[in-house]
């Protein structure tokens, strides 16, 4: 108890003087006046000072953490060896300010060099000798060495000549921590907890949901289920296009067609078709024109009538979109821009009131700053009218405002990417969003090209529409099924979940392997090969583990996995399993970085990785072992738990990336 009490005091000290620190650093850097020398040199031997004070407190929390019980559960081991070599460089030469900690990982296939490796003595022999101090890396490195804090981690650690560090992983460790993992499961990553809205998805009503709106679908519903696996509280957000003034002209064509839409929904078939007939209409025909005008400013005010006239035409546009959700399985919760209707109104007059909006030929518009540099946002069109930049102002406002989210992701493709950049300028200058406390984020992607290079079309030259396209993977993925012969050895039940998996994943996983931020070329062909990193090879790599323990008929429930794991060690004496279990614990690593980043394509190399590790050691550790005649003689349990806790890793990656697995292909 009293040693938890202590523990803690000296964290909270630890955080007190960290925030010292830092204010006197930043004081330090924004002190620009070379005349007040005395000011600074009077803060330099404070701040060294408190450096020194910091480190006496970390090495004495250190020496309390290492009292306590050893590490069981998985953290992220990359992050761990940065925070005990960052401590041993900066114990080592406390006279520089921030020194360089760089710990990389090696390849997985030459780990005869370790398994980490600390490139700083390098860059330090370098920085020393800027400062007048002659040593070479290697007499760095064993200062920084003899430094290290003891970590349950480390197996061992040597200088190489060029002065390298090399790490080597504790097998103890890995097996304790996938101990851990099999009884208590995938971990929680400790972090701190936000209220993060992820706008995505977003499509416009009335017009076709397109491929860029596919892939916001696919990546946001990705990161919003890997930030829920991080215990944040998500906001998924479909910002619908439900408010444009092409309402005008819709429901001006809806009065002519169906006259008697307020008692009877009519079925207006395809919203394309009615789209295009009405826009003839509203091109062509000037007394239309005016209607449709007048229709917007009725709809704006809340008429009835064109409200009704309004829902059956979100209505329509919904359904097709719920089906594509749905198939998908992507949740999202509808707040189109009509719901900022009010809100809009509202904020002009917010930012009015601050005398931020100017007139310009009639129109309201808003600088980022006084200068006038850049493009300004249209906040209220010359006929009173609000825009796209109007309705997003009142979003952000209202998000972190009254949703009190601390944290916004934009998803949506690159080219919006400027408009975003004003918004949230905007904002801060009108004092709706501080930077401090508050984050947002554009997370843009790339275009989708055809395979002939060019935007995504259809052979005839038009918008590729999403059910169309999710059906040809359907019908894609089932020949490819049964020209691998699975129609005869799978139920009917089973091929169809098969179809449905293959298809789906495939679609899903083409787009998140690759970079985001690039364009990326669709291809049917590519997706459905089941070599290489595909949804299918991880799908099949999945099943084959899985098939396993069936095969050898032995329980992998929780609670016999309990009871294995009384008798049995994980076994990691075979090089190919140790690789596998370092593989496995990559795991939190990786999940931090795509966080970071929000990069999904990292996830996917990993996943990738473990497979093709599960592979080489399938290939060279047996798990049973059977007779000439085929009958099993013994059954490696040792090994059943790395297929296991290989399984669990797996099954975690497929729920964030929207793989549905199966046991079965
Ligand atoms: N808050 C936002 N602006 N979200 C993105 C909306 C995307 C827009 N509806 C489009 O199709 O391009």
């Amino acid at each position: 108890m009293s040693k938890e009490i202590n523990d803690k005091s000296s964290l909270a000290k630890l955080k007190e003087l960290e925030e010292k620190y830092e204010i006197l650093h930043q004081k330090l850097n924004s002190v620009q006046n070379v005349e007040d020398r005395n000011e600074i040199s009077k803060v330099k031997t404070e701040n060294l000072k408190l450096k020194q004070q910091l480190l006496i407190l970390n090495s004495a929390i250190d020496a309390e953490r290492s009292k306590q019980k050893p590490t069981t559960n998985m953290i992220p081991v990359l992050e761990h060896l940065r925070t005990i070599f960052d401590f041993a460089i900066s114990s080592s030469f406390p006279e520089l300010e921030n020194p360089p900690t760089t710990i990389t990982q090696v390849s997985p296939n030459l780990v005869k060099f370790g398994d980490y490796q600390c490139n700083s003595p390098l860059a330090l022999t370098k920085i020393l000798k800027g400062n007048g101090v002659k040593c070479n890396p290697k007499e760095i490195a064993e200062k920084v060495v003899s430094n290290l804090p003891k970590s349950d981690l480390i197996a061992s650690v040597n200088v190489a000549n060029a002065g390298f560090i090399n790490i080597f992983l504790s097998k103890t460790y890995a097996q304790t921590s996938i101990k851990d993992l099999l009884l208590n499961g995938i971990p929680n990553l400790s972090l701190e907890k936000h209220r993060i809205l992820v706008d995505f998805s977003s499509p416009n009503i009335a017009k076709q949901m397109h491929v860029g709106h596919l892939r916001s679908t696919i990546i946001g519903e990705s990161i919003c289920r890997l930030l829920e696996y991080l215990g944040h509280d998500v906001l998924r957000t479909n910002h619908i296009g439900d408010w444009g003034t092409q309402f005008g002209m819709l429901i001006a064509h809806i009065q002519d067609e169906f006259p008697n839409y307020k008692s009877v929904s009519p079925n207006i078939g395809d919203l394309q078709n009615f789209y295009k007939q009405s826009k003839k209409r509203f091109d062509e025909d000037q007394e239309f024109k005016v209607r449709a005008y007048e229709c917007v400013v009725k709809l704006q005010k809340g008429e009835p009538d064109y409200i009704k006239a309004w829902q059956l035409i979100c209505d329509e546009s919904r359904k097709e979109f719920n089906k594509i959700y749905d198939r998908l399985g992507v949740t999202i919760k509808e707040v189109g821009e009509s719901f900022y209707q009010s809100r809009m109104e509202d904020v002009v007059k917010f930012l009015e009131r601050q005398q931020l909006l100017e007139l310009d030929e009639g129109r309201k518009i808003m600088w980022t700053s006084e200068e006038k540099v850049g493009i300004p946002l249209t906040i209220v069109k010359s006929d009173g009218g609000f825009t796209y930049d109007t309705s997003d102002m009142a979003a952000i406002k209202y998000r972190l405002h009254e949703e009190k989210a601390s944290h916004i992701i934009y998803i949506t493709d690159g080219g919006q990417g400027g408009h975003f950049q004003l918004i949230f300028a905007c904002a801060e200058r009108a004092g709706i969003l501080n930077p401090k406390t508050q984050h947002v984020r554009h997370v843009p992607f790339g275009v989708v090209l055809g395979e002939d290079g060019k935007k995504f079309k259809t052979r005839s030259g038009e918008t590729v529409k999403l059910l169309d396209l999710l059906d040809e993977g359907l019908s894609r993925s089932m020949l490819k099924l049964i020209e691998k012969g699975r129609d005869k050895v799978l139920t009917k039940e089973e091929l169809e979940k098969a179809q449905n998996a293959v298809a789906y994943g495939c679609i899903k996983y083409a787009d998140l392997s690759h970079n985001r931020i690039n364009e990326y070329m669709f291809s049917f062909d590519k997706m459905l090969d089941d070599k290489g990193n595909t949804a299918v090879y991880l799908l099949y790599t999945y099943a084959r583990i899985k098939a396993i323990a069936r095969n050898c008929n032995v329980d992998v429930s929780k609670p016999n996995i309990g009871n294995l794991l009384k008798s049995e060690q994980i076994s990691l004496e075979h090089e190919k399993e140790f690789k596998l279990a370092k593989a496995i614990l990559k795991f939190p690593d990786v999940i931090f970085k795509v966080y970071t980043d929000l990069l999904l394509h990292f996830l996917c190399e990993y996943c990738y990785e473990l497979c093709v590790t599960f592979t080489e050691f399938y290939d060279n550790c047996y798990c049973i072992e059977k007779n000439s005649e085929g009958k099993i003689i013994k059954v490696n349990n040792g090994r059943i738990l790395l297929c296991e806790s290989t399984i669990l890793i797996l099954e975690k990656c497929f729920h964030i990336l929207g793989l549905n697995p199966l046991e079965k292909i």
